[in-house]
């Protein structure tokens, strides 16, 4: 990077008309804020400036940015959570630093310090410290975001950017107690990503053109899109998670599968992390290798699926219950064949969120 952004630069202009906190049991996901953002410019000339906290307000933007024309965007997700010993944590936080470097540099963004970027953003959320329920079951979210602000039409690499983070509480993803699975819809004629595409980075441009396919799902009576790919049909992701099959395979082994990270889905923090768990209890095989329509339609017939579920920030771990392909509705047993392995994950990481245990990467 030619002049590095320090967080020992950092600005601190405090908010003097803070918001009251809402009440942990009626928060909607990425509705409420804080009272505080981060901010970090960038610009060909000049290298990054010194990262300025202020006020939650408004962006001002020249009307040809080059977000907004290009998508010369991406972002992360990410929770800070309160521990049982009232200390607050991030999750893994470096892997989404990591992530976020690759997008950067897949969309033309400068470079950035990871570990800076992380410094400025821990500093932010000691900030609005007050942010971070006190509830062991909602968290503040954290969203990095950075855009191109170039202030030209030509379809180019930005020669000025922005990274912004803002944070907002967010309540559980299920309410106490549930755990209710969910029903997919697997249509081939629906594609997120592709090979020597874009789907291993979280641009914001994978994000807009799946809402319709979303919308299709629950005109079908679904939750969620289950993402194919290629000819063999081969299953990807769920929308914004991971997929996990747990099942007996044609060998007649136990074993936890996940697809690959061949650059067509995102690499997710919580997958990395379920398989790290997975491979430390050592008590099935684990494999990442991409697994096609007709060997789970197969498996679902010989009943040798135990359990299907998606992985990712917002969930943790969602089952799944159903899959529409090609007019049918295939019935999961996710949840009924106990012991439930989405749920002892759930439980796991959920457990290592809240709690002093490592959180080393
Ligand atoms: C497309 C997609 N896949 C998977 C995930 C899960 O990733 P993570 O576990 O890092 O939240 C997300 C969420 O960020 C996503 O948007």
């Amino acid at each position: 990077c030619p002049s590095l952004s320090q967080a020992a630069d950092l600005v601190i202009e405090r908010n003097t008309a803070c918001k009251p906190k809402p009440d942990p049991s009626t928060l909607v996901f990425g509705k409420q804020f804080s009272d505080h953002m981060l901010t970090i410019t960038w610009s060909e000339k000049d290298g990054w400036e010194a990262p300025q906290i202020k006020p939650f307000q408004n962006l001002s933007l020249h009307p040809a940015s080059s977000a907004l024309h290009y998508s010369i965007e991406l972002f992360e997700g990410m929770k800070a959570f309160r521990g049982v010993d009232n200390h607050i944590r991030l999750f893994r936080p470096m892997l989404n630093m990591a992530r976020m470097h690759r997008s950067a540099d897949r969309s033309c963004l400068p470079l950035f310090d990871k570990g800076e970027l992380l410094e400025c953003i821990r500093k932010l959320v000691e900030v609005d410290q007050e942010w971070v329920p006190y509830s062991q079951d909602a968290s503040l979210y954290l969203r990095p975001t950075f855009i191109g602000i170039e202030p030209s039409l030509g379809v180019s690499r930005p020669g000025r950017a922005m990274i912004f983070v803002i944070l907002g509480p967010v309540g559980p993803y299920f309410a106490t107690g549930s755990f209710n699975p969910v029903s997919l819809l697997a249509d081939p004629s629906f594609v997120r990503a592709w090979q020597g595409g874009v789907g291993a980075y979280k641009m914001g441009g994978n994000y807009g053109p799946t809402i319709a396919v979303q919308n299709e799902a629950v005109k079908r009576g679904c939750q969620q899109v289950l993402w194919l790919y290629g000819e063999q049909e081969e299953i990807t992701e769920v929308g914004t998670m991971n997929l996990f099959i747990y099942w007996t395979n044609e060998k007649g082994e136990r074993e936890l599968v996940t697809p690959p990270l061949d650059g067509i889905i995102l690499p997710g923090v919580t997958r990395q992390s379920l398989l790290d768990l997975a491979r430390d209890w050592g008590e099935f095989k684990v494999t990442e290798r991409s697994v096609v329509m007709k060997e789970l339609l197969e498996a679902l017939d010989a009943g040798r699926i135990l359990e299907v579920f998606g992985a990712g920030t917002a969930c943790v771990v969602c089952p799944v219950g159903s899959l529409l392909y090609k007019g049918e509705m295939h019935q999961i047993p996710t949840m009924q064949n106990g012991p439930d392995l989405a749920k002892r994950f759930h439980k796991e990481l959920t457990d290592i969120q809240v709690s002093a245990r490592s959180h080393a990467d």
